[in-house]
This record gives C-alpha cells, structure tokens and sequence, in this order.
C-alpha cells in the first residue's frame, strides 16, 4: 500500500479551509415533504449497528493542473467502520442494472455495467407526479454519512447516487458530471467503500494531461470548481479478481430534469436486486 506517499500528502485540517474557504456552513435542516417519496420496500431502511465516523487528518489539496480542483481525503472512514458499511449498504439497498437505448449513427441497446440506486430530489421538490418516476426519500445511514460530508465541504446536497461494482469487469468509462442542472461549478463528494479501484482522470482539451488515483475503501475524492468542465472520469475494467465496490457521490441538482435523469439512469424500469447471502439476486418487482 502506499502508506509512505499517503504521509507526505498528509496535512492539517486547515487544508479544508484553503479549499473551501472560511467556514460559512449553517446547519442545514431537512426539509423534504415527506409524501414526495415511496420506499422501495414497505418496512423502512433498518439504523445500523455500528456508529460512523470520519476523519480529515490525511488531506491533499490537488490544483495543480489545468482547471483541475480536487480535495483528497484518505482514510475518510476509518477501518473498521468502512467495512461495517459497506457490508451494510450492500444488504440494505435496493440495486438495479439499468438497461436503455443510445441512439448514436444507430440505436443501440446499453446495459449499465454496474449495479446502481439513488435516493433525493432536485431543489425544486415539485410534487410527484411532475416526475417520470416518484423520487426516494435518502435513507437514514446515507443521510448521516451526507451530513458529515457536507459540514467538511460547506456545501449541502440533495442527491445520493450509489455505484456497485461487484467484480473487475463493473465499471464507469470516462464521462464528466457536469449536466447544466448540476450548475456552473458543481462540487461533488465521492466516497469508495470496499476493494481498491483505479480513478483515471484526464483533461478533456489535452489528454496528456492526467490525474491517476488508486481509490481505497474510507477514501473521499472531492471534485469542484471547473473540474468536471475540464476533466473527465472513470473508473477502468480489470481483468484480475477484484471483489466488490461500493462508490457513492453526493451532489446538488437544482433542477427537475436532474432527479428525471438521475431515476431513469440508476433505478430504470427495473428489476430491482437485492445482495441475499452473498449473492446479486432478482426480485420480479419493488
Ligand atoms: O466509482 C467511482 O469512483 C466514480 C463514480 C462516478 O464517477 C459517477 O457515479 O459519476
Ligand atoms: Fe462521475
């Protein structure tokens, strides 16, 4: 592992306030109308176990090339506790392998090459039925995990987006988040939970450019400012025995088109899954 490079990365955690500046955060409330949202399930998420915590002692400020403007937090979740939810999100969510069409010189049929959910809804909380599919209240684990990243970032989110990776072969290509419901200059908090992946970063303009990060479980990569406007993402295939991963981003749409979006590409028109004892198993409906 790369203990020795994570020390000389290791700073203060007046590096939080360089990146985001002086501390302006207000305590945010939710404030979400409770029937906007349906659980997936009938009886509601379960509270864990075990109690979250985080860290900032090992940040880095990365702003050293083009437009690019990320804060890199090892370690955010210590061990033990990024294992216990991990293995908790894993049994409680309810995941989903979303198939769709991309019409490019001709259309073709796309399955997403990971499990994916989400849970939240745009600024704009119009009433449910103004969306395609009926938004998700966050669950409460997510929901304190969010309120931990949003006091380190001074900025609150409305979306939890969750990725499973559930070997080598899941995977995300390169790709920017930077709809226009995201606003000018998105700040996006992304956690790893569970096996090490490579994240590939490259500048969109020179691809020579590039920002290499091997993301370990407890990790925090925060993106802001013109990153996601310059720079694209991924997660690579690999072809060694990898086990799972779980990544969750957490964002702010302002718009109704981002929680329509954001339905269609990460819950779809089902079927929904549910990891049961160690297995990816099919439900016929939710
Ligand atoms: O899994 C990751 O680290 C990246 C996920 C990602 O880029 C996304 O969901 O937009
Ligand atoms: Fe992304």
């Amino acid at each position: 592992m790369c203990s020795n490079k994570r020390k000389s990365y290791s700073s203060t955690k007046s590096n939080l306030h360089l990146f985001f500046g002086p501390s302006t955060v207000k305590k945010h409330k939710q404030t979400y109308d409770q029937s906007l949202f349906t659980y997936p399930f009938i009886d509601a998420y379960p509270l864990p176990s075990f109690i979250l915590q985080t860290n900032t002692k090992e940040c880095r400020i990365i702003n050293d090339k083009l437009d690019l403007d990320l804060l890199y937090i090892t370690s955010f979740i210590p061990s033990p506790c990024d294992m216990s939810l991990y293995t908790f999100l894993l049994n409680i969510l309810p995941w989903y392998r979303v198939k769709y069409s991309k019409q490019t010189d001709r259309l073709v049929d796309i399955i997403t090459p990971r499990y994916t959910t989400v849970f939240g809804i745009d600024d704009t909380q119009q009433s449910k039925e103004k969306y395609n599919r009926t938004p998700r209240e966050i669950p409460p684990i997510l929901n304190e995990l969010k309120q931990h990243v949003e006091q380190i970032t001074n900025t609150t989110y409305n979306f939890v987006l969750v990725n499973f990776y559930i070997n080598g072969q899941d995977s995300i290509t390169y790709h920017s988040d930077d709809e226009h419901w995201l606003g000018d200059q998105p700040c996006i908090a992304s956690l790893s939970l569970g096996a090490e992946r490579d994240f590939y970063m490259k500048n969109k303009l020179n691809e020579n450019l590039k920002q290499n990060f091997i993301l370990n479980s407890g990790d925090l990569i925060i993106m802001r400012g013109k990153t996601q406007h310059a720079w694209l993402h991924s997660v690579p295939k690999r072809t060694s025995q990898l086990s799972g991963r779980i990544n969750i981003t957490f964002r702010r749409a302002y718009l109704p088109e981002g929680t329509n979006n954001y339905y269609r590409y990460n819950v779809g028109d089902g079927p929904m899954y549910r990891y049961i004892n160690g297995k990816m198993i099919k439900h016929d409906s939710d």
